[in-house]
């Protein structure tokens, strides 16, 4: 936990010198991550947000970021603000690759990507963009892995030049720590964010590096079991009558499910369903839950539901919601740890409820 470490002589230290600029507990942390990323260099940062934040700063005034219409409420309204530092951004349906493609400008400088997206579940080929982003500019490609980890999902080996993920969810996965990280090959790109995590200093503490990285080591029997949790939910609910959509990429009903067998190995606990109804029965059917918490995150071992309409992504500007798709009856779902068949019993209950 310490903050400053002790110095041969001035100026020569034995490898750490202050917490800020680097630490053992997060360096253990930051190789740790790289190495399941199959990347070189690994960056913790204080919040998935501020690793967003750390790759923006990349940039500089007149650059432009392509991404996404459908984003974590956070980051759109993050990419928003960036506004105001003249990094301008356009957010268009890169579920659409010629929408995608059409939508470069001469100063394009990043291409930000969220697959599987949230909450709306698309899925985007990582490889064809790539591709189409090194055809028609320099830009970088992040890829954000939250929803998918890298347990079933490794942007990286598919071309990308940076994964960021908030380790908030399930690399932590126990919702007792705020954190997020970026991934990265090429040296240079390190050695400038490490300049910037340093300079701008949004860093971690040790005790929360110490925490997710225990977390770490029991991820990949906890991706497996969300991933089975969250198929059973999404069955369940895709074949029953108070449901209008579910939106799972493990269905063989979501548009887009053979691109997602193809670039995942498998599937978090995330899951979207359309109740039938509206803002009224998403209530009802949101305070009946008892197995399941209804709190804004996603990736614990706990299950969580939430409305994104009034919670996670109400920050998203009301017409850009409507053009997606969040509608008041859209329930997001992170299917934690428990038992499956509690979990069925749960949502059958609340449904009945909410839907007589
Ligand atoms: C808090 C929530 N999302 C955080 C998030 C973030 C931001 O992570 P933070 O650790 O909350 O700053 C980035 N990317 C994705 C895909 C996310 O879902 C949520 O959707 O409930």
């Amino acid at each position: 936990m310490s903050t400053t470490f002790k110095q041969k002589a001035p100026g020569e230290n034995y490898g750490f010198d202050y917490s800020r600029s680097g630490n053992p507990t997060r360096k253990c942390l930051e190789e740790c991550i790289a190495s399941l990323e199959k990347g070189k260099h690994a960056l913790c940062m204080a919040s998935g947000l501020a690793a967003t934040d750390l790759v923006v700063r990349l940039l500089k005034s007149g650059d432009h970021i392509l991404s996404m219409n459908d984003l974590y409420g956070g980051t759109n309204r993050y990419f928003r603000t960036m506004k105001q530092f003249g990094v301008n951004i356009t957010f268009v349906d890169a579920t659409d690759i010629d929408k995608f493609g059409s939508a470069f400008q001469e100063n394009t400088k990043l291409v930000w990507i969220e697959t599987p997206t949230n909450p709306m579940m698309n899925i985007v080929d990582i490889e064809e963009v790539v591709k189409i982003t090194k055809e028609k500019s320099n830009a970088l490609v992040a890829i954000d892995n939250t929803f998918a980890t890298c347990y079933f999902q490794r942007p990286l080996e598919m071309g990308a030049d940076l994964v960021i993920s908030s380790m908030t969810k399930y690399m932590n996965g126990h919702s007792d720590t705020v954190m997020g990280c970026v991934v990265v090959r090429d040296d240079k790109i390190a050695e400038r964010l490490r300049f910037l995590q340093n300079a701008c200093g949004a860093v971690p503490s040790p005790f929360d590096c110490f925490l997710v990285n225990r977390g770490l080591k029991t991820m990949h029997l906890r991706m497996k079991e969300h991933m089975k949790n969250g198929l059973a939910v999404a069955r369940f609910l895709e074949g029953n009558s108070r449901v209008e959509k579910v939106l799972h990429p493990g269905l063989e009903s979501h548009p887009q499910h053979l691109l997602a067998k193809r670039q995942m190995r498998g599937f978090s606990g995330m899951l979207t369903v359309f109740i039938k109804g509206g803002i009224e029965e998403s209530k009802i059917f949101l305070k009946t839950l008892k197995l399941f918490t209804t709190a804004e995150s996603l990736g614990g071992y706990e299950s969580l539901a939430e409305l994104p309409a009034i919670m996670t992504h109400a920050s998203v500007p009301k017409e850009q919601r409507e053009e997606i798709g969040i509608a008041d009856n859209l329930i997001r779902l992170s299917v934690g740890l428990e038992e499956e068949d509690d979990l069925i019993a749960d949502l059958d209950q609340a449904l009945k409820t909410a839907i007589p």
